[in-house]
């Protein structure tokens, strides 16, 4: 049996299954196994953030350039090719498609207003 995509916005109240193990643990051995997982969490949250902090770099200077050779904000071709790979990339992963190209939406539309904010431009204003 294929296990179906993980999605972090799956409707809660779902049957829980307990991977590995269907076996109901002890008081300690959920406590235990609970820290474990959120210790490998929090270690990829802080990867998460060091990534996040790379990126914004990038497009930073990718905003001041655009600003410098008047270039538009936003490259909506340059986003259709990305949201096409990371929706590949996710379902190869088993993460939730949709759920990774909203994720890259909120990035993008982020990136776009510090664009804006670095032309000088009002975001939402044409160019
Ligand atoms: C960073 C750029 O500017 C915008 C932001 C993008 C992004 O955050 O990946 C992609 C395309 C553009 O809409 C770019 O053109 O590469």
């Amino acid at each position: 049996m294929v296990a179906a995509p993980f999605s972090p916005t799956s409707a809660p109240g779902k049957a829980a299954t307990l991977p590995g193990s269907t076996l109901i643990p002890t008081e300690d051995e959920a406590r235990a196994a609970l820290e474990a997982h959120r210790q490998s969490i929090d270690n990829i949250d802080a990867a998460l953030i060091h990534m996040l902090a790379e990126r914004f770099r990038q497009t930073q200077a990718v905003g001041e350039l655009k600003a410098r050779a008047r270039m538009p904000a936003a490259d909506p071709q340059r986003e259709a090719r990305q949201i096409a790979r990371l929706r590949e990339l996710a379902h190869a992963a088993r993460l939730d498609p949709d759920f990774a190209e909203k994720f890259l939406a909120f990035i993008i539309r982020e990136v776009i207003r510090h664009h804006d904010s670095i032309a000088g431009r009002t975001p939402g204003a044409s160019a």
